[in-house]
């Protein structure tokens, strides 16, 4: 073995015994062929799982991009072991890379893994066991698996986790259990405490908007690249909503709908076994009915100027990284933190009428084939609303073209607001009130947002999603 410098390191490596040489930089690792016989791999540091040595060993397990599917590779290469100087340049050459790839993240996270083996297709357990755990090993987390076992089992998993015992809580799931877990922490002996513990979904559910949110439209739907940001991501504070209905409170993540969106969501149930396809059924049975929804929606509005919003995101999405997450204050950790608005009437706007649908909502995708909120942020302190008014049939159908990039956000009969709270009230009997996809009773509800309340992992900072700011010609 040749120790060159402190980056680079020559060893004969298992690659059909030829010379491998390995080096990294201050952004990726890269293994060489010495021979040159096959082309250089590099792989950004950020897809370094670990590097050891061990005896006369250097062993690698990477992440690399093959036809846009992350996978696990492993490549080790050895050295006379009797050379005690190559030996210990080979462990400060390991303790190196392994600093520069973990940088500013703790190595061998402790995760608790959450799977819900009912979820979507019922795949979850297969994709823990095949997909999550081999990268999690290669990475030498420690965790500790439990397997749901009922519905809310997630909520008490979260009410009574012991929060000094894990770095980060994974699902292996749908959104409804990350959903559970903010409720759960929301009950834990120390609630702003518990809100500090990060989740980090990967996706084996039917709706899995939070990975989508958080990974971006090309990893959103990639267990793997979901299981790297469990193992690499960082906390980034998210707002989440206080719901308050019939005097109970419970607290929501991502989305709120009712009427068409929440016909979709909800009286699609039955169809799980669609996978996310039953969203699109469900959508063209919406087109055929064309229901209009009666409601009182009253907002406390931030901004509802398309344009202002747009260039919001733009400027919010060109700073650094939002991975400020703000400490639990002493002696606030036992206490939720209290409604500011409900009790009072300044600053409301109240809208009425025939509608499509109301939705409000905290990520950009509120499923695979939706985005719904192209200009929303993690931690804006604000949420998305979109009051659909009524459209023809036909125009329902164009809006289903586009609607995965945002293209519905410009749409005039679609008002957009971002709001600290609102309140709906349904002018008719019945209908489904969908909660991060889970279903309430049909009744009045308030929603307050709590900026930056619960934590979530990122590997960007944002939820980076590519939304087209310009209002396309032709529309109002
Ligand atoms: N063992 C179980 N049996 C039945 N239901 C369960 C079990 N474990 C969890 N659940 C419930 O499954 C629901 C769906 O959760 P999950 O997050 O995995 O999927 P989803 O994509 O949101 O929804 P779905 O796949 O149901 O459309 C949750 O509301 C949870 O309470």
């Amino acid at each position: 073995m040749v120790a060159t410098n402190s980056r680079q390191l020559v060893l004969i490596g298992t690659l059909g015994q030829l010379p491998v040489q390995f080096s990294f930089d201050s952004t990726s690792f890269t293994f060489r062929d010495s021979s040159k016989t096959s082309p250089d791999v590099h792989v950004p540091l950020s897809h370094v799982l670990s590097v050891d040595v061990s005896g006369s060993v250097v062993d690698a397990h990477v992440l690399v991009r093959n036809r846009g599917h992350l996978d696990v590779v492993n490549i080790s290469g050895n050295f006379q072991e009797d050379d005690s100087e190559a030996s210990s340049a080979a462990k400060d050459w390991v303790q190196g890379v392994m600093t520069a790839a973990y940088s500013g993240v703790k190595e061998c996270r402790r995760l608790l893994v959450v799977v819900n083996p009912h979820g979507g297709r019922g795949k979850a357990i297969s994709i823990f066991n095949h997909e999550v755990e081999p990268i999690l090993k290669a990475a030498r987390c420690r965790y500790k698996a439990v397997y749901t076992e009922y519905g809310g089992h997630a909520e008490e998993i979260a009410s009574q986790i012991s929060l000094d015992d894990y770095d980060a809580v994974v699902t292996v799931s749908g959104d409804g259990t990350v959903h559970e877990l903010i409720n759960g922490f929301a009950q834990h002996r120390e609630p702003m405490k518990a809100f500090r513990m990060p989740i980090a979904p990967i996706p084996a559910g039917s709706g899995n908007a939070a990975s989508l949110n958080l990974l971006g439209v090309e990893d959103g739907a990639n267990v793997t690249a979901a299981t790297l940001n469990a193992i690499k991501g960082r906390p980034m504070a998210v707002d989440v909503l206080s719901i308050l209905q019939s005097g109970k409170r419970s607290f929501s993540f991502l989305s709120q709908c009712v009427g068409l969106m929440a016909d979709i969501d909800l009286g699609t149930e039955h169809l799980r076994w669609m996978g996310s396809s039953r969203f699109t059924y469900g959508f063209l049975r919406g087109v055929l009915t064309r229901k209009a929804y009666q409601f009182s929606i009253s907002v406390k509005t931030v901004m509802s100027e398309k344009e202002k919003m747009a260039e919001a995101l733009q400027e919010y999405n060109s700073s650094a990284p939002h991975y400020d997450v703000p400490p639990v204050e002493e002696g606030d950790a036992t206490a939720l933190p209290p409604l500011q608005y409900v009790d009072k009437q300044d600053g409301w706007t109240t809208f009425e009428g025939p509608i499509l649908h109301m939705y409000a909502g905290k990520g950009p995708f509120v499923s695979s084939d939706l985005m719904q909120f192209p200009v929303a942020m993690p931690n804006d302190g604000v949420v998305d609303i979109v009051i659909q008014g009524m459209i023809s049939r036909v125009d329902m159908l164009k809006s289903y073209d586009g609607a995965e990039t945002g293209a519905l956000y410009w749409q005039d009969k679609a008002q957009y607001f971002k709001a600290s709270a609102y309140r709906l009230r349904p002018l008719q009997e019945d209908g489904n009130l969908s909660i991060d996809g889970e279903r309430l009773p049909f009744k009045e509800y308030y929603a307050e947002v709590h900026r930056g309340l619960a934590t979530m992992l990122s590997m960007s900072g944002r939820y980076p999603v590519d939304f087209t700011l310009e209002r396309p010609p032709g529309s109002a």
